[in-house]
């Protein structure tokens, strides 16, 4: 399947800053992918570069088969929500969706209006008299409304309650099952997404340290608890994220196969690692190395 957004070693440098870092990875047709990260990791930036936003300073960029920017058939299929954006001084509310509407080939005028309702959105408002969360479900509004086939959401929900972002996950999850299309979501509130994403690439100092699929990771992260000899012959063989000793006992979380029965019979406890906490682990791991 051609992927919808192909990176190859691409790298954006500002002055002394490697904001990305030679990174290659590619984004499919219909998925959700989780973009994650710490803060300054490059996120943004690479959202930047992939909607044509930024020149990068090596590699390959294609979306859609083709270079980003400047180039309009490219770019009337990408919607890019970010926490900071901006809208001409005189926009009301109802600007911004007919801008939506002239902007986005497949925008929903019936579902902005539903959502623009969801959220209390009040039409005729300027939008410089919007309060911090109301611009943030504005910008959620247009994002879902353009069913854009690679839309970008790069931590939308600033000044969002949590009544409103559970809204914006619903929206997403029901508008994404009757109209899949690729979504990339940046955020920090990984337990709050956890269940939505169905692919995760993890961004760390510019660099991609993680890009698997979200159901591979949910079986393949555990954390141990045991005498430390036991917990050691359980993972020989697996990817060793973090470890601490809790008086006699060691705790490791790993990646890779760990035999429950055998850690039973060992007197080894086994949980399972969320995916936050797995994000936690591996960019304390990078960040050390
Ligand atoms: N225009 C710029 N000029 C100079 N440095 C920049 C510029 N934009 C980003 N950077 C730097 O590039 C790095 C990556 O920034 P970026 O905004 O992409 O991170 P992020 O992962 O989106 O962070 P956050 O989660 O805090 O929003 C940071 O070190 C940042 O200071």
């Amino acid at each position: 399947m051609t992927p919808v957004v192909s990176v190859q070693d691409v790298s954006k440098r500002y002055r002394s800053v490697a904001a990305v870092d030679g990174v290659s990875f590619e984004l499919l047709r219909n998925g959700i992918y989780g973009l994650l990260g710490r803060n300054g990791a490059g996120k943004t930036t690479l959202m930047q570069l992939l909607t044509g936003q930024q020149f990068a300073t090596g590699g390959t960029i294609r979306v859609f088969g083709a270079d980003p920017v400047e180039n309009s058939q490219v770019l009337k299929q990408v919607a890019f929500v970010k926490e900071s954006q901006r809208y001409p001084d005189t926009f009301r509310v109802r600007n911004v969706l007919l801008a939506g509407r002239l902007l986005f080939p497949d925008w929903d005028e019936a579902f902005a209006r539903s959502l623009v309702a969801d959220f209390d959105l009040p039409l005729a408002r300027p939008v410089k008299k919007l309060s911090r969360g109301m611009l943030s479900a504005l910008g959620v509004v247009v994002g879902l409304a353009s069913r854009a086939p690679l839309t970008f959401f790069d931590e939308p929900y600033l000044g969002l309650d949590a009544t409103s972002r559970q809204l914006f996950y619903d929206r997403l999850l029901a508008d994404y099952a009757e109209f899949p299309r690729t979504v990339v979501l940046s955020t920090h509130l990984i337990d709050e997404v956890s269940d939505l994403i169905e692919h995760v690439l993890l961004i760390e100092r510019g660099r991609i340290v993680l890009d698997e699929a979200a159901d591979t990771l949910r079986g393949q992260v555990v954390t141990l608890t045991g005498p430390a000899s036991a917990v050691d012959q359980l993972i020989v063989n697996t990817d060793e994220l973090h470890r601490e000793h809790l008086g006699p006992l060691t705790r490791a979380t790993v990646r890779g196969d760990v035999p429950a029965g055998r850690a039973r019979e060992a007197g080894v406890q086994l949980e399972p690692v969320s995916l936050q906490q797995l994000v936690v682990r591996i960019t304390a791991r990078e960040a050390v190395s």
